[in-house]
Parts: structure tokens; C-alpha cells; sequence
């Protein structure tokens, strides 16, 4: 009997990503194991790890390796050892837009699910959450974070009373490809979707890249007649979300706006520690969960691996093609969830402290369900 083996290149990066890397590890060790496949799991080096090993945020060895990988797995970047505002200095986020924009991955997808039993988890009141299935499909590899920036140091006028002082600008630029590629991508996911609904969210009252966005999503949801469409503005989408969660099904966006609403939306979910994410176009598609390095909580164990160990969902699903070992890995958090595990952040008074687990814990356990 032939065993299928997948490559995946794992970049546990800093702050809690090395502690939700190897927590996610043990599940997907797990559900192999079930499913009966295998997967080489190979480490390489990103972010600030990589700047102090190499210099550089995304070292041309990572990139070689996340190329020839079935899929990418990255937990987090950054931290305070690295931050600066120089602008001349490497950053740990540059190996993320970098490895992001070399794979050309322009369509990030984030589940916001609320599982049934963290409708309490929420900042929110249970009523508002409960059944909340959203999917934010933010555009990934434009806008803002690669527009052309500009830096000039006695710029005439920039002082705070008129004399030469600081001026910089970070251009927001789309081309009309690059915004039908990623809507159309939500107008496939929302077709499969029970509500078929895509809210795409735009600042077209302002802006000129909006206003090119709503032209080419409207043109784009013509095609899609058994798909309802809607826009809505930005600044309101943010208030929706706190408001009236459970109206969203599929929202689409642009890569800044996306990044913001989304971390938002994590809370409705219970914690940003819930909330995965899967980025895919072009080349090796790559899963990591939506959330930073948490550097005040980094080496403590008491992280929340789940959207780390629901990014390895999606990658088995959008990236390995197991879509049965997927489900798996999402009813068995499904199953910790509804046994009373939980980690600190998504506890509450109400939690008997035996059932408050550790990082390491809170994988073990969910790899048990797998067994
Ligand atoms: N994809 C990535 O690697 C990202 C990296 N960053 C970087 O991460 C660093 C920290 O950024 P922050 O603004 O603090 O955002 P963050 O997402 O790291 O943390 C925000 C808050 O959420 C908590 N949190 C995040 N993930 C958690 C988890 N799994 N379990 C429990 N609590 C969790 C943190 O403890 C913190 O209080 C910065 O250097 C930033 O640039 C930020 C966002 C995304
Ligand atoms: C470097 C940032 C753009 C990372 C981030 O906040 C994200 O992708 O959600
Ligand atoms: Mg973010």
C-alpha cells in the first residue's frame, strides 16, 4: 500500500509561535497518524528569528523551502527586541508580507465560527454571538502594505509651526485585477455557503481605490445572480460587527481593512486566539493563525494554540487535500471545547481551575480527541 506523504514547511517565527507551533505539531502528528498519512514537517527560520540568525527577515533558504512544501504552516512574527521605527532597520513583519507577496497569495480567508459552547467567551452577549459563521476574505498581497512609501527628512513646510520638518507617505494602490481576483474568490466560497451572501466593505465615499472597488464587485456579483450582494462602508462595518454580528456571511475587503475588522471580529468569536486563517492564490498556499506573537503572554504557556491548531484544519483541507482529516481536527476542538477545556483567555469565573490547561495541555488534549 502506497502512503501519501506531504511536505509542510513550518516557520514557528517568535514571541508564543515556537508554544502554538508545537502544540498544532502534536494534532496534525495525530490526525496523520489517524488518516494514515504522513507529513515531514521541516522548521526554517522567519522574522526576528531570522534577523538574528541571518540579518534578514525572510532568508532566501526559508523561501526555497516554502516553495517546493505542500503547504506552509507559520505561527507568528515580532516582538519588542525588533521594534523600531527606523525605517531603514529590518522589521519582523517584512518576512511576513515578503514570503505573503513571493508566493503571490493575494486571498487570506478568516472563519469567524463561534463554537456553541464559548457563546459566554465572548465580550458580547450570547445572543448576539451565538451562531455567528462569518467568512472574511481579505485581499492580501496590496494596498497599503505594498504601496510605494516615501520618507523625506526637511521636507519644506512639514514642522509643526511651517518649518522644513519629517513628511512621509504610504500610497494605497489597486488595479482592477487585483480586486476581482480576491472577490471573485469570496463569490466561489459564498455559491457553497447555506446563506450565499457576500458584503463587500469599502471607504468608496473617500477613497479612489474604494470607489475602483465597488465598480469591480459590483461587476463581479452580476455574474453571480444566486449570490446576494451588498456594500457597506467601512467605518459602519466595524460598528455591524459589534452590533449585529450574525447578519455577516461572506464579507469581502481590502488588505488594511481586512486586518483590522478581522482581530474585531476574533472577539465575537471569544478571544483572537480562535480565529485561523488560511492565504492562498498563486503558489505553496500558506495557514496561519490571525493574531501576532503576543509577546506579553510569550513563554509562559498559556497561549491558545486553537487558531493555530484550526489553521492546520484549514491546511489539511486547502492544502493537503484531506478534507476528512479537516473535519476531524475541528470536531475534536469542537469536543475539548465542549468538555470545559479551555485556556486562560477564553476562561471565565465559571471555569473550575482543573479545567484551565496550558498551551502544551490544550494540544495533548485535542490530539487525544484524534486517537
Ligand atoms: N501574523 C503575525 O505574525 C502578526 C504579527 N504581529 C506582531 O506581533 C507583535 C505583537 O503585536 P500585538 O499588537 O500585541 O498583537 P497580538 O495579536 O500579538 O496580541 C494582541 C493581544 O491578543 C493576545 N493574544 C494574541 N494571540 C493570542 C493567543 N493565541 N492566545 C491568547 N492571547 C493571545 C495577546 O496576548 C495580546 O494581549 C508585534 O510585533 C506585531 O507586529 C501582529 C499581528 C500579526
Ligand atoms: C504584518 C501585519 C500585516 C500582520 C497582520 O497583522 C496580519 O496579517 O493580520
Ligand atoms: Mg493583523
Amino acid at each position: 500500500m502506497t502512503v501519501t506523504a506531504y511536505t509542510v514547511c513550518c516557520l514557528p517565527g517568535d514571541g508564543i509561535g515556537p508554544e502554538i507551533m508545537a502544540a498544532s505539531r502534536a494534532v496534525l502528528d495525530a490526525v496523520a497518524e489517524r488518516f494514515g498519512f504522513t507529513v515531514d514537517c521541516e522548521g526554517h527560520l522567519i522574522g526576528g528569528a531570522a534577523i538574528d540568525a541571518c540579518g534578514c527577515a525572510l532568508p532566501d533558504a526559508t523561501l526555497e523551502a516554502a516553495r517546493a512544501a505542500d503547504s506552509v504552516l507559520l505561527a507568528s512574527v515580532g516582538g519588542p527586541r525588533w521594534d523600531t521605527t527606523d525605517p531603514a532597520a529590518p522589521r519582523p513583519e517584512q518576512g511576513l508580507l515578503a514570503i505573503r507577496k513571493a508566493l503571490g497569495l493575494y486571498c487570506n480567508l478568516r472563519p469567524v465560527h463561534v463554537f456553541d459552547a464559548l457563546v459566554d467567551a465572548s465580550s458580547l452577549k450570547p445572543e448576539l454571538v451565538r451562531g455567528v459563521d462569518m467568512l472574511i476574505v481579505r485581499e492580501l498581497t496590496g494596498g497599503l502594505y505594498f504601496g510605494a512609501r516615501e520618507r523625506i527628512d526637511d521636507a519644506p513646510g512639514a514642522g509643526a509651526n511651517g518649518e522644513p520638518g519629517v513628511w512621509c507617505s504610504d500610497a494605497l494602490e489597486y488595479g482592477e485585477g487585483e480586486i476581482e481576483r480576491v472577490v471573485r474568490y469570496a463569490f466561489e466560497a459564498a455559491a457553497g455557503r447555506p446563506r450565499a451572501t457576500v458584503c463587500s466593505v469599502d471607504k468608496a465615499n473617500v477613497l479612489g481605490t474604494s470607489k475602483l472597488w465597488r465598480d469591480v464587485a459590483h461587476r463581479v456579483a452580476a455574474e453571480y445572480p444566486q449570490v446576494a450582494f451588498s456594500d457597506m462602508l467601512v467605518d459602519n462595518c466595524a460598528m455591524q460587527l459589534v452590533a449585529r454580528p450574525a447578519q455577516f456571511d461572506v464579507v469581502v475587503t481590502e488588505n488594511t481593512f481586512g486586518d483590522i475588522l478581522s482581530d474585531e471580529a476574533s472577539m465575537v468569536a471569544g478571544s483572537l486566539g480562535m480565529l485561523a486563517s488560511a492565504s492562498l492564490g498563486d503558489g505553496t498556499p500558506l495557514f496561519e493563525p490571525s493574531h501576532g506573537s503576543a509577546p506579553d503572554i510569550a513563554g509562559k504557556d498559556v497561549a491558545n494554540p486553537l487558531a493555530q491548531i484550526l489553521s492546520v484544519a484549514l491546511m489539511l483541507r486547502h492544502g493537503l487535500g484531506q478534507p476528512a482529516a479537516a473535519d476531524a481536527v475541528e470536531a475534536a476542538v469542537e469536543r475539548a471545547l465542549d468538555d470545559g477545556w479551555r485556556t486562560a483567555d477564553i476562561a471565565d469565573d465559571a471555569t473550575p481551575a482543573d479545567r484551565v490547561l496550558g498551551c502544551a495541555a490544550m494540544g495533548e488534549r485535542v490530539a487525544a480527541y484524534l486517537a
